[in-house]
């Protein structure tokens, strides 16, 4: 499917419309309250819908609900193979409404139209799909035992599952949990970031088309306050699976610990380091690499590179090449598919994203571009202990510190309490495989920056990661647990039988 114009893109946006309540049990409701809350555009500011502003008492209906669900067994218990022709249908209809999806998604949370048209949507779909199509494939196990018995380790669906979710990839991320957590057949209540919570809506009520008994996917909009804590401290949700900062991630233990203990998965915040070293092969393409990994998403994204660990002697080229290729990255209307950098997400976070850029010594390109949008920028920094080097900014900002050997770049980039994701550009085999092993985090790329794909698992090390892991069969793990089943097969059990 071909893009289209920007004109044609803001016809569409003009003419669509948006949900904008709670979708429990199979249908849309408002809060309990009546409150809502107002949902804005932020690249224009413009407020575009109010959403219901949930509170403690829908997370309670919804729970109930989703219990329910998964109680009768309605998906709990299908065959794998229903689950996985009803999830197939889901990915169906996603295709199908893929444009919608897209407009609403950049509508909402000021991602370039092409990067939801050609990653966040298709990959989402994807996600959906690889999860339905690996469901009916995955078998049980029989542990090694005598002929007298038979132990049997059964893997179940965990139960009522809890998804909160971040506004960086709103749909993206609903999808690597809400695909893996469906198909192991939890029931799940999921709370959109309140930045972003159209498309989750919209697409609870295409998962219910597609034949997902209700009840199943819950969707409860609302604050982190209103909506996320009673998820987090439930007493009737067995686990939650967070992604967002790591300051709010820890919170989520302490709600286990403080109501019944349920699991918790987090997937958190990053500081991640890129290594260039100076036998790196064809700066250039390292460049296109360090300007995809820094200001994609607009660097909203745990996996973004924010620290680039240069060599002394390749740093001076290598930062006009990365100039070079991020003077070809537009800043501007979201609609437009020209466009690479769009708005950031709210005005607090691009207040945010601007103030650390005031407090860089030496800037040398980029900066605010005003009105929520923040151009491609990099700073050199005097060392790795400088505040844009310790913090996650979540913006288009890329902090260089210079280093002088390949034990100095792996000391400094191991110097974060974070441990996401890592690159590392080097044309020696030995220090490219001692690297990758050294470098403390979840996914290392080796002359290429990326953070995997469906396939691989995802999380991190540190203060990035607790608990589990997103993407591929691992992910699985995290939405179900083993049951190990013990038979007596001995003669004396037969005759206590008979
Ligand atoms: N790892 C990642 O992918 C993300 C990291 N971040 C980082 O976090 C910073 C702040 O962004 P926020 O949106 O405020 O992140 P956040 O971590 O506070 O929000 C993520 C989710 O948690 C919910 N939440 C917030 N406070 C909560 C609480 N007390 N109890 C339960 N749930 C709560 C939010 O409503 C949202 O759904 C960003 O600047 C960025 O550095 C933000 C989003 C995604
Ligand atoms: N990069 C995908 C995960 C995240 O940013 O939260």
């Amino acid at each position: 499917m071909g893009l289209l114009t920007k004109y044609e893109y803001a016809a569409l946006a003009a003419s669509m419309d948006f949900p904008n309540a709670a979708y429990i049990d199979g249908a849309y409701r408002p809060a309990v309250s009546g409150a809502t809350f107002p949902t804005t555009n932020p690249a224009t500011g413009e407020r575009f819908m109010d959403v219901a502003a949930c509170g403690a008492a829908d997370v309670d209906f919804a729970v109930e609900k989703a219990r329910e669900a998964f109680d009768d067994g309605r998906w709990s218990r299908a065959h794998p193979s229903d689950r996985k022709d009803v999830l197939i249908r889901f990915a169906k209809l996603l295709t199908r409404n893929a444009r919608e999806l897209a407009v609403m998604e950049s509508l909402d949370s000021g991602k370039p139209i092409y990067d939801c048209e050609t990653v966040d949507i298709p990959e989402t779909i994807h996600c959906i799909k690889w999860h339905a199509e690996a469901v009916d494939k995955i078998y049980d196990q029989v542990a090694p035992s005598s002929d007298d018995h038979i132990a049997m380790v059964v893997r179940e669906p965990i139960g009522v599952v809890g998804l909160v979710l971040p506004w960086n990839f709103p749909l993206l991320m609903l999808a690597w949990k809400i695909g893996p957590a469906l198909a192991a057949g939890c029931s799940v209540v999921v709370k959109p970031a309140e930045e972003t919570s159209l498309t989750a809506l919209r697409v609870a009520e295409l998962a219910r088309e597609a034949g997902l008994p209700r009840g199943v996917l819950n969707v409860v909009p609302g604050s982190g306050a209103d909506v996320g804590e009673p998820i987090g401290r439930h007493m009737d949700i067995d686990m939650v699976s967070f992604t967002g900062s790591t300051v709010t991630g820890k919170k989520f233990l302490t709600y286990a610990a403080e109501s019944n203990a349920k699991e918790v998965v987090l997937e958190m915040g990053g500081k991640n380091p890129a290594i260039v070293m100076d036998d790196a092969e064809n700066l250039d393409r390292v460049a296109q690499h360090l300007v995809n990994g820094a200001y994609w998403n607009m660097g909203e994204n745990c996996s973004a590179t924010s620290r680039l660990i240069v060599h002394h002697a390749v740093k001076d080229e290598l930062l006009q090449r990365i100039e070079h290729h991020a003077q070809q990255w537009n800043v501007g209307d979201p609609l437009d598919p020209e466009t690479r950098i769009g708005a950031l997400v709210s005005p607090a976070h691009f207040e945010k994203v601007s103030g650390y850029l005031k407090k860089a010594e030496k800037v040398v390109f980029g900066g605010s571009a005003g009105g929520g949008f923040v151009a491609p920028s990099l700073v050199e920094l005097p060392d790795n202990m400088h505040l844009l080097a310790r913090d996650e900014i979540f913006g288009p900002v890329l902090g260089v510190i210079e280093i002088d050997n390949f034990d100095q770049a792996i000391q400094v980039a191991n110097d974060t309490d974070y441990g996401l994701c890592a690159s590392l550009f080097t044309a020696n085999a030995k220090r490219a495989i001692r690297g990758a092993r050294m470098l403390r985090a979840g996914t290392v790329t080796v002359n290429s920056y990326g953070e995997g794909d469906i396939s691989t698992p995802f999380g991190g090390y540190k203060q990035s990661g607790f608990g589990g892991r997103d993407n591929s069969l691992h992910a699985h793990d995290q939405y179900t647990q083993l049951k190990t089943i013990w038979i007596d097969l001995s003669d004396d059990a037969d005759e206590a039988v008979s």
